[in-house]
């Protein structure tokens, strides 16, 4: 099980995150709610900083807005993320997970000709090409329609049945009902949410 520990960040003399620590247990969905402002991005952004390049986990990041290069193709968007070869990316592309997403169907398609969810998918892919064992994803469903949503999530079962983990930052109720442990985010702080009293729900819960 990996520990997030002791995330801070201030903004000028604003304090968004007070010393935020979080269990990270194998195989685990982990959501993190908040209202809009409350801090998700800046704890997702804050934690990809905090382990990049540590060799006790590798963290992949999927950022809310998509990181993609528009007059690239999908592979040299992808040469971006990594120190591999084109052709061990090509690779890496039909094996899973990464086969899941579908990227070898329009691998000769700019990004700026792409849909939305073809987007969503290769930012996917660019934060797994490393083989990340934690995935931090912002936002995951933003702009997806209802079978795009669908498939989003049956790839993140996938990935959390091999064994990774993934932490969802988001105010969709939905992200919710798959993930083992909920957060809520308010002043800077986590509350466990996992366990709601009976009769309430997340949105009474984001009100108060
Ligand atoms: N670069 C920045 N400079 C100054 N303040 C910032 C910066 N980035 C974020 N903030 C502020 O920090 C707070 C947390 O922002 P953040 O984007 O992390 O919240 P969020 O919960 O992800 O919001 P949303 O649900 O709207 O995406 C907000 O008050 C925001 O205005």
């Amino acid at each position: 099980m990996f520990q997030i520990e002791h995330i801070s960040k201030s903004y000028g003399k604003k304090q968004v995150l007070n010393d935020v620590s979080f269990p990270v247990p194998e195989g685990c969905a982990i959501g993190i709610l908040g209202v809009n402002g409350s801090g998700k991005s800046t704890l997702l952004s804050c934690i990809a900083k905090k382990y990049a390049g540590t060799p006790d986990v590798r963290i992949g990041y999927v950022p809310q807005e998509n990181p993609l290069y528009d007059e690239l193709k999908p592979v040299d968007n992808l040469r971006m993320w990594t120190n591999k070869r084109k052709s061990e990316i090509l690779q890496a592309l039909q094996a899973p997970p990464l086969a899941q997403l579908g990227i070898q169907t329009f691998l000769d398609t700019p990004v700026k000709n792409m849909s939305g969810g073809m987007k969503k998918r290769l930012s996917l892919a660019c934060a797994l090409l490393d083989a990340p064992q934690i995935l931090l994803m912002d936002e995951p469903f933003a702009a997806l329609d209802l079978p795009a949503k669908q498939d989003a999530m049956q790839f993140m079962r996938y990935y959390l049945s091999l064994g990774n983990s993934i932490v969802i930052a988001s105010h969709e109720e939905a992200v919710f009902q798959f993930c083992h442990t909920v957060y809520l985010l308010k002043n800077g702080t986590l509350f466990d949410a996992s366990h709601l009293p009976e009769g309430t729900n997340y949105i009474d819960l984001l009100r108060n």
